[in-house]
């Protein structure tokens, strides 16, 4: 016989003692502590029910109904907390069983559902929780999520982000609250390697081309421990995304989908509405994970933050982050990308950074693709690839031309950025280089240009013998799409030529390739405010 069938005192008591310790531990955020203790309650509650058919009081049953679906429902947020949602949603629903509209087990599904992208269904559970919440008082709250909820749904549905008054008010605050967008994108094998994401119709520069939120991050500041620093950054990321592929059954399966850098050809290529918020759980296998596997996609998939308030305004220069973004790691690298991505919060934004056709693959660079023909070769090899994109072969070809050889020679003695330029100028000329292929040369050699139009000795010394610097900032866009410094350098070229740079086309110009380095979740304003701080602040 057990012990509560023997002393039904005791075992209240114990029961009782049991939950006024599991509900301290909770309120002290002890989610562990509380949720061990919760599941002792639980267990010690079960057997009370299946031993009371036998109650002379008929009140008894319903009370123990009553404690296990509290504690189940206090289990699910401490489960939540430390991230284990699958258990977390097994108790919110176990507890669900019990009462149907047990207001606190709602509101805590609700937010489980919240966090992982799934806005209708958690709007759903707010609806329900709405029906018992008290007016003027937790119904705020609850109202609160439904907001959040309708307007995630329909920034996810539509993609129509915009981060311009974050931007104009200097990104102070929290970041701007962001859901998980798939536009018109699809993965399929790819020339490139493996997958690939590509554009399913043409793609204006700088609209959006998918929003996802981080599986994991982890952020450090780097000091003069900086690399100390980063190893503790690394093993939390780690641990951070070993812990959500354990725990959650939907994250693992998305993990699962990615590359560990061995026979990427052979690998399957998953439908993109794996990735859409509201795809249903029963669209996920349950492929097994180890973690030798986890290191080696981590290894393979990883991207550094690029936080836009550090580049713009030079804030937390030495602050650095790395995280997982699932669809996000389809995207190929380029040395001629036509996207970019901005980082949010735990979000990543990707744009179309010029036009895109229909079929043509999203690329993004992985590395600084403003630099020559060997620096990004030493950086593809560092990623643990060989980059063959048509700059990389059409490089590689020219490069072994004399003229252009002794260009990049020149310039590691020192040899004056304006003579460089025009010696390249003059080298494409005799070469019959034309077309995308100057804008992927010019962006070789972006440092020598970019210091020769912002020199005002190299600028009379030469401005007549090379390309106007608009001519030079158009052809390298086309080629390898917008980028901040380019940008600075148009912006700061405007304003010198005396018109300001507030003449209608010179600003529609700049404002142009502003959308392609901000996209279009920046308004005219906000991309104008962007123009201006670029050119006080940058730092690269
Ligand atoms: C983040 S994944 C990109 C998606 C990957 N192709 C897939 O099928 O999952 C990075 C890997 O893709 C391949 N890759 C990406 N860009 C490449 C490029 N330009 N040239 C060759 N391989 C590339 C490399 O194997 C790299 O390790």
């Amino acid at each position: 016989m057990k012990q509560e069938e023997q002393q039904p005192e005791m075992g209240e008591e114990l029961m009782q003692q049991l939950r006024s310790k599991a509900t301290e531990l909770l309120l002290r955020e002890e989610w562990n502590e509380s949720a061990n203790a919760y599941s002792h309650f639980i267990s010690l509650c079960r057997a009370h029910i299946s031993n009371t058919h036998d109650l002379t009081d008929p009140d008894q049953l319903s009370k123990l109904h009553k404690s296990l679906c509290l504690a189940l429902s206090n289990r699910a947020e401490a489960r939540s907390r430390l991230r284990d949602f699958d258990e977390a949603l097994n108790d919110c629903n176990e507890a669900l069983k019990i009462e149907t509209t047990h207001f606190k087990t709602l509101v805590c599904k609700g937010k489980i559902l919240l966090s992982l992208n799934r806005y209708s269904m958690a709007s759903n559970c707010f609806k329900t929780a709405l029906l018992d919440a008290q007016p003027g008082g937790n119904s705020e709250i609850i109202n609160g999520y439904l907001e959040k909820c309708k307007k995630l749904e329909f920034l996810s549905r539509t993609g129509s982000f915009d981060l311009s008054e974050w931007v104009l008010n200097g990104f102070r605050g929290k970041s701007p609250e962001l859901g998980e967008y798939v536009g018109a994108v699809q993965i399929k094998k790819s020339e490139i390697g493996g997958r690939g994401l590509f554009a399913t119709k043409n793609i204006e520069a700088g609209t959006l081309v998918l929003v996802t939120k981080a599986i994991a991050t982890d952020r450090c500041i780097l000091s003069d421990t900086g690399e100390n620093a980063q190893l503790v950054m690394w093993k939390n990321f780690i641990d951070k995304v070993t812990g959500s592929a354990t725990k959650c059954h939907r994250i693992r399966q998305l993990i699962c989908t990615l590359s560990t850098g061995e026979d990427e050809d052979g690998l399957r290529v998953p439908d993109i509405s794996l990735f859409r918020p509201e795809t249903e759980e029963s669209c996920f296998s349950d492929e097994k994970i180890d973690m030798s596997r986890i290191l080696s996609i981590l290894d393979v998939n990883s991207l550094v933050e690029d936080a836009i308030s550090a580049k713009v305004l030079g804030k937390n220069s030495d602050y650095y982050g790395v995280g997982l973004w699932v669809l996000a790691s389809f995207i190929n690298h380029s040395c001629h990308p036509n996207a970019r991505r901005l980082h949010i919060g735990d979000y990543v934004m990707v744009h179309a950074s010029r036009d895109v056709k229909a079929g043509e693959e999203i690329t993004f660079a992985y590395f600084d693709v403003l630099s020559p023909l060997d620096k990004r070769r030493e950086m593809s090899t560092t990623w643990g690839f060989h980059c063959s994109c048509k700059r990389c072969k059409f490089e590689e070809e020219l490069g072994t031309k004399p003229e252009i050889r002794e260009i990049e020679m020149g310039l590691e003695r020192g040899l004056d950025v304006g003579g460089a330029v025009y010696r390249l100028e003059e080298g494409m000329r005799r070469c019959m280089v034309r077309g995308k292929e100057k804008g992927y040369m010019r962006a070789s050699f972006w440092a020598a240009y970019s210091e020769a139009y912002g020199s005002e000795k190299s600028v009379r010394k030469w401005g007549r013998r090379i390309p106007a610097m608009e001519v030079v900032v158009d052809s390298v866009v086309e080629a390898v799409g917008s980028d901040e410094r380019v940008l600075k350098v148009l912006v700061e070229g405007l304003k010198k030529s005396g018109s300001g740079g507030g003449g209608v086309v010179e600003m529609e110009r700049a404002m142009k390739v502003g959308r392609g380095v901000y996209g279009k979740v920046m308004k005219k304003q906000a991309t104008r405010t962007l123009l201006e701080l670029g050119l006080h602040e940058q730092s690269y």
